[in-house]
């Protein structure tokens, strides 16, 4: 039976790692945390993440072939793929601070598989990580193997929060990327056979190891690049009355771009566009390209611009100032978890609206960083709204953009 270790019980590593279980029966899936709460949370009926579908996933293979352990040197040492699904955040001190990836707790588990190793193992890199990444591991392991044999690939991983299981269910595509030697494409052909339990072969891409690493941070900054350019469109509709969801719409009908990731939002949030973004400016940095990096920092810029519109918006319309008053945020988190708004509490949480207004000093506003809200409806209760990138509240039109 093929031994799968997943280092770090995360976001990434337990998703990923449930589905690889429920669709493999013949192979055995252990989860290794340092943090005892979080295992112990896998192993309870409070899973410590929220994901549709994931509590049906896990409870379905628990204890049967998954597995949660904060044992992380056994199962590492048993294990023939050892998967690294650990943090990657943007290092806050020393060389690159602020923009290049914090690899240490990469390369402490690196460290620890050279430590505790005793037969040969393909390592895969799960995390997102810099390119060349994959070369660093490599001297770690190779210097300190003790005659075993490693064989590292970039398998990056796609998924979005909210839809984690959906998107490892139905993966777009699954990249592997390998050594071109015989020993790397042999490894290739090893976890291409775990995803081709589930996955189409064709929707499974086989790179270079480069290639691989380079796609996962090419995706997203591609990604966060749409959102910043509907949001930079968003801010001359306002200026021109132009609808912004009218222009996305619109070009979105263009099949060579698309009509998906094309809402304008208060700017993207979440834990890794921006961080994979900064770490991509960092990279082209090094490599000698200014212009490259320049390039993909405005996608940062923007989202930072579309942010401090936002709030300049809130301010300005209410006069100048906010001290001393009350102002409710609804929805805190970056994203909602599904797409689907059928019996969704935000509908009643707009119907309640009359009495909201009622029970508000005024003039009463609101302000939709989501284009969410019917904004004639509530013009109609009374509310001064505002919308992004959509034709100005008469209140707006009259008060400066910037306070
Ligand atoms: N969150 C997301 O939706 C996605 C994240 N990614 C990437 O996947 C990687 C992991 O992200 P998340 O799962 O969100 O992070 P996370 O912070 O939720 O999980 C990482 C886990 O690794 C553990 N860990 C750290 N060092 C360890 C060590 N030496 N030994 C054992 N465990 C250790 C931590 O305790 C933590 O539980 C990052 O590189 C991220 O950029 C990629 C695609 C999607
Ligand atoms: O590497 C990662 O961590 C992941 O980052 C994103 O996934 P995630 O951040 O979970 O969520 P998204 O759905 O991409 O949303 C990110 C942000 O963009 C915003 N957004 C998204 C789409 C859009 O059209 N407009 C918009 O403002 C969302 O509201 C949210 O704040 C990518 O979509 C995943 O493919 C990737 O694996």
């Amino acid at each position: 039976m093929v031994k799968i270790c997943c280092i770090g019980a995360g976001y990434v590593g337990g998703p990923t790692m449930a589905v690889i279980a429920l669709k493999c029966p013949d192979i055995e899936v252990a989860v290794v945390d340092i943090s005892v709460p979080r295992i112990t949370a896998w192993n309870s009926d409070q899973l410590p993440i929220y994901e549709p579908g994931l509590e049906d996933v896990v409870k379905q293979c628990r204890g049967k072939n998954l597995f949660f352990s904060t044992d992380v040197e056994k199962h590492v040492r048993e294990a023939d793929i050892v998967f690294v699904s650990v943090n990657t955040p943007t290092k806050t001190r020393g060389l690159g601070a602020g923009k290049a990836a914090d690899l240490t707790y990469w390369e402490s588990a690196a460290r620890m598989i050279a430590d505790v190793s005793k037969s040969d193992k393909i390592v895969v890199e799960k995390s997102t990580v810099p390119v060349k990444t994959a070369e660093a591991i490599e001297k770690i392991l190779t210097h300190n193997s003790k005659g075993i044999n490693f064989q590292i690939l970039s398998n990056p991983e796609f998924l979005a929060e909210g839809t984690a299981i959906e998107d490892l269910f139905k993966p777009d595509r699954v990249l592997i990327g390998g050594r071109e030697t015989p020993a790397g494409q042999k490894a290739i052909k090893t976890l291409k056979d775990v995803y081709a339990h589930w996955v189409p072969e064709e929707n499974i891409i086989t790179t270079n190891l480069w290639s691989a690493e380079l796609s996962k941070l090419a995706a997203n900054a591609f990604l966060a690049q749409r959102i910043s350019s509907v949001n930079a469109m968003s801010a001359l509709c306002e200026a021109t009355g132009a609808n912004v969801n009218e222009v996305s719409y619109a070009i979105g009908k263009d099949t060579r771009i698309g009509s998906k990731f094309l809402n304008p939002s208060v700017g993207f949030g979440g834990s890794c566009f921006q961080k994979d973004i900064l770490n991509l400016v960092y990279i082209c940095e090094c490599n000698g390209l200014p212009e490259v990096a320049e390039y993909w920092r405005q996608v940062i810029k923007i989202n930072d611009y579309q942010k401090s519109r936002f709030v300049n918006r809130v301010v300005a319309s209410m006069f100048n100032t906010v001290s001393n008053k009350k102002i409710a945020v609804l929805g805190f988190a970056f994203k909602k978890d599904t797409g689907d708004t059928r019996e969704t509490p935000a509908i009643d949480v707009c119907k309640d609206f009359q009495k909201i207004y009622d029970n508000m000093q005024k003039p009463a506003f609101v302000f939709d960083g989501r284009n969410i809200v019917d904004v004639e409806k509530l013009r109609n209760i009374g509310f001064i709204v505002y919308s992004i990138g959509k034709p100005l509240d008469a209140w707006l039109k009259d008060m400066p953009a910037v306070a």
